[in-house]
């Protein structure tokens, strides 16, 4: 994990910095306890601080149940049994949750809690002010009015939360998100003037405090850890300074790394530029470049081309790595054109479902999944390979289908996936629930003709779709075969058993289901698997061909192709050399000799070794 080279550097040289930064906090409350003492004995009785109290006097002419009730709530949200509570469950749920305990992000937010709470009591320990001359709610603590408490607290918690849904997470859902939380605070705010508990500049106080800690806070550990990052990745994984371009040894072609394995250094990165905006993309330039990777040639997707001009550069010759930076579209245009050449991939997972991404277990954020993957290996996985009437032969990472998902991807709305990510395929799924079924044909392995109905055909290489649904549970990336369900749920029942079955996957999280033909699991024709009543029926086998009785919407790798009544697949075992932070199951390749025009086959895992 990056983060093992990066906290060695935290922990031996961070708390020493995070002292450095030790006369901000003291400046902070410093400036906090001047306010006081301008607000209370400068401005007080000096316009506009003479018409304050007109609030919390007309909201406590003007109470009501309601308001009681409301204000009560948010009162208690901030009160420090809330705030408390609210900041260990965070601060639990960000050491626990992640795949690594993210404790720099924990670390800012329990700091930014008692940063906050120390600074508001040595303030009031030096400014007193009474609280408004109103009927008051709550028992009046014997703290000074200056400044609000509760105010500060919620913007060090809520505001803390906001700030770390902002800066470490993707999807335009962070930004709803994010304004949720922020909008506590002033809620909270106006909650104490109701209550009469603080004068409106006791809030604006509070809010400062808050602020200003979080400022602190911010600079401390969040922009701190990136410098740690930064001077980390300068090193080798010995901790032995990285060569700068003119320290690096005289040989033409290959880099020597410190560890003793050789690093390409000539990177085509294919850029999709809506997904991948120009911040991500000069991160991605500078760790590439950190890498050893000084020959960078950087092409941009169009429609019409979702590769840009990876073919020439790769027909060039000596492409040490291909970085695709965009979704699965992105990365099946790139794998198309370097499946079997031995250049390995690596993921920027920047785009909408980054289903492939997800299935290598890759961390969400997309700088993070390719900063861990130029520190992991080689790793062959099979792609499929996919045609049709009027489907040219293309490659695919994920899966490939036709009915219902294809008319759900044909169909998603460009903004919306731009607005809401993912969530646009959901609102574009439902358009298309009471859609007829496809009458089709299957044909597994050259054998006999099988006949169904369905709404949707999907065959894929890897199975899991967001939120963890395991659509092909036992799909794998390296087993050799393609998976194959097709998913037909008669009436209201048929969905709910269908729905009810793939969610309890995500909730127990099940052992592998049983293979096609196994006696104790199969219990379909044709070893298939067949469940939820019949609404999902699973196949396995290298080679599909399903014809439709009438043209279908198809997909792939969620790309939406033409209409057609033919789809033949076949996989591809072992085809894709990949860079990833670790082996995804299949065996780790060694590192080519030289590469650009080889076709470098890897051992897969049989299929049989993973039931
Ligand atoms: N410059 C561009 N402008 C508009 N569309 C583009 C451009 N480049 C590529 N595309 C289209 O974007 C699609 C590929 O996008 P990609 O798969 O990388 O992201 P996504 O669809 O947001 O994510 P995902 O596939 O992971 O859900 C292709 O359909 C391609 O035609």
């Amino acid at each position: 994990m990056t983060g093992n080279k990066g906290s060695m550097t935290t922990e031996n040289g961070g708390p020493a910095r995070r002292l450095r930064y030790a006369w901000l906090v003291a400046a902070q409350a410093t400036l906090m306890i001047l306010l006081g003492f301008f607000v209370t004995r400068v401005a007080d009785g000096h316009w506009p601080l003479t018409l304050e109290d007109r609030l919390p006097r007309a909201f406590a002419e003007h109470r009501s149940p309601l308001g009681n009730g409301l204000s009560a709530g948010l009162s208690l949200m901030a009160s420090t049994e809330g705030i408390v509570g609210v900041t260990l469950v965070c601060v639990a749920a960000l050491l626990v949750l992640p795949r690594a305990p993210r404790w720099t992000e924990a670390g800012f937010l329990g700091a930014s809690v008692a940063v906050q709470s120390a600074v508001f009591l040595l303030v009031t320990i030096f400014v007193e002010r009474p609280r408004p001359e109103v009927p008051q709610l709550d028992g009046a603590p014997p703290t000074s009015s200056f400044p609000s408490g509760h105010v500060g607290a919620s913007v060090a918690l809520y505001g803390g939360l906001a700030t770390l849904v902002l800066s470490r997470t993707r999807g335009p859902w962070r930004y709803l998100t994010a304004g949720v939380l922020l909008l506590v605070p002033p809620a909270v705010g106006l909650s104490r003037v109701y209550r009469g508990m603080h004068h409106p500049s006791d809030v604006a106080g509070g809010l400062l405090n808050g602020g200003a800690t979080l400022l602190v806070m911010g600079l401390v550990f969040l922009y701190g850890r990136d410098r740690d990052r930064d001077s980390a990745s300068e090193r080798t994984p010995y901790g032995v300074p990285r060569g700068g371009a003119e320290e690096v040894p005289a040989q033409p072609g290959r880099l020597a790394r410190t560890d003793g394995r050789p690093t390409g250094r000539r990177v085509v990165v294919v850029r999709h530029p809506h997904n991948c905006p120009d911040e991500l993309a000069a991160q991605v330039r500078t760790r590439l470049g950190r890498h050893g990777f000084t020959d960078q040639r950087w092409t941009s997707t169009t429609v019409e081309r979702p590769g840009g001009g990876l073919a020439e550069e790769c027909a060039a010759g000596d492409v040490d790595l291909v970085v695709a930076c965009g979704g699965d579209g992105t990365v099946r245009a790139c794998a198309d054109v370097v499946a079997g050449t031995g250049i390995p991939l690596a993921l920027v997972p920047c785009g909408t479902g980054n289903l492939l991404a997800r299935n290598l277990d890759l961390p969400a954020d997309p700088a993070t999944a390719l900063e861990e993957a130029l520190d992991g290996g080689d790793f062959g996985i099979d792609v499929g390979r996919v045609e049709g009437d009027g489907l040219p032969p293309t490659r695919f990472a994920v899966m490939t289908g036709a009915g219902f998902d294809a008319a759900m991807v044909r169909d998603a709305s460009p903004a919306l996936k731009a607005r809401l990510g993912w969530v646009a395929y959901t609102l574009s799924a439902a358009r298309h629930l009471r859609d007829p079924r496809m009458r089709l044909n299957i044909r597994l392995d050259g054998g006999r003709r099988i006949r169904r109905r369905a709404r949707m055909v999907v065959i894929g290489n890897v199975g899991t779709l967001q939120g963890g649904l395991e659509l092909l549970p036992r799909a794998r990336p390296d087993s050799g075969r393609l998976e194959i369900v097709l998913f037909d749920p008669r009436g209201a029942a048929g969905w709910l058993a269908a729905a009810t079955h793939l969610a309890a996957r995500v909730v127990r999280r099940p052992a592998p289901a049983p293979t096609p033909g196994d006696p104790n699991g199969a219990n379909g024709a044709n070893g298939a698997d067949v469940v939820a009543g019949g609404s999902l029926e699973y196949f396995s086998a290298t080679r599909i061909e399903v014809r439709f009785a009438r043209a279908q919407a198809r997909e792939v790798d969620g790309d939406s192709m033409s209409e057609g009544a033919l789809l033949t697949a076949g996989i591809e075992p072992g085809a894709l050399r990949m860079r990833l932070p670790r082996a995804p199951g299949a065996t780790a390749l060694p590192h080519a000799p030289g590469h650009g025009s080889q076709t470098q086959h890897t051992q897969h895992t049989p299929h049989t070794a993973h039931h």
